[in-house]
């Protein structure tokens, strides 16, 4: 099949996601990255606004020279209506043959849609996790700096990332 999507939330694009999209367009001619949560940011869980994420993908995809077979497209929470959710993804994401998730929430509403859904293998998934950077970056620990994707780090270093996480962490907002 000719276009995958992979939808996540990428807070922060980590390494485990570089090796998904990789192993994806092994398999795949084009690739739709959907971020998920676009509308949620500056939050413990999504500390990071869908702009900045777009940031941290493009730059990411420059860097290893697949910035031409991938495209992306931004989708919002929808709480409590997943039938608008899904509407979201329908009308709001370049058209798509098949979905990856690992997510059975998620799997569910691409189901409700018709879509195909598979499932993507893990890499180095106790390290390679949105949470474990957060926490790092929330206490200090530099090697978080060791587990986000490639070109992701000017972004976040520009954004003051680490800064900011910690203190939304010391808000539990
Ligand atoms: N190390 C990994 N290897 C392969 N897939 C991964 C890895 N980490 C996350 N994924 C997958 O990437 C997709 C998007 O994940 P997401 O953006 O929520 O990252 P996460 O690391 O799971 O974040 P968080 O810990 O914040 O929930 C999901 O389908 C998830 O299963
Ligand atoms: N009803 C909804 O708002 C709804 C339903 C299914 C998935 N999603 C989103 O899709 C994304 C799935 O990505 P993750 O695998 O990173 O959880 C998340 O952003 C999640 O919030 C939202």
């Amino acid at each position: 099949m000719a276009r995958a999507l992979f939808i996540g939330r990428f807070q922060p694009l980590h390494r485990g996601h570089e090796e998904v999209i990789k192993w994806l367009l092994g398999r795949h001619e084009e690739l739709v990255v959907a971020i998920g949560s676009a509308n949620e940011s500056f939050t413990p869980k999504n500390p990071f606004t869908v702009g900045e994420r777009i940031e941290m993908l493009i730059s990411m995809l420059k860097e290893l020279n697949l910035i031409s077979k991938v495209m992306y497209c931004a989708v919002p929470d929808t709480k409590g209506d997943s039938a608008l959710w899904y509407a979201y993804v329908h009308g709001q994401c370049p058209s798509f043959d098949v979905a990856y998730t690992n997510d059975e929430f998620t799997r569910l509403c691409f189901e409700y849609g018709n879509v195909k859904v598979l499932n993507t293998p893990f890499f180095n998934r106790e390290t390679y996790s949105g949470t474990r950077i957060r926490e790092l970056m929330a206490t200090g620990d530099k090697s978080w700096r060791d587990l986000v994707a490639t070109g992701v780090l000017p972004v976040l270093g520009r954004i003051n990332a680490e800064d900011r996480v910690r203190r939304l962490m010391q808000k539990q907002i």
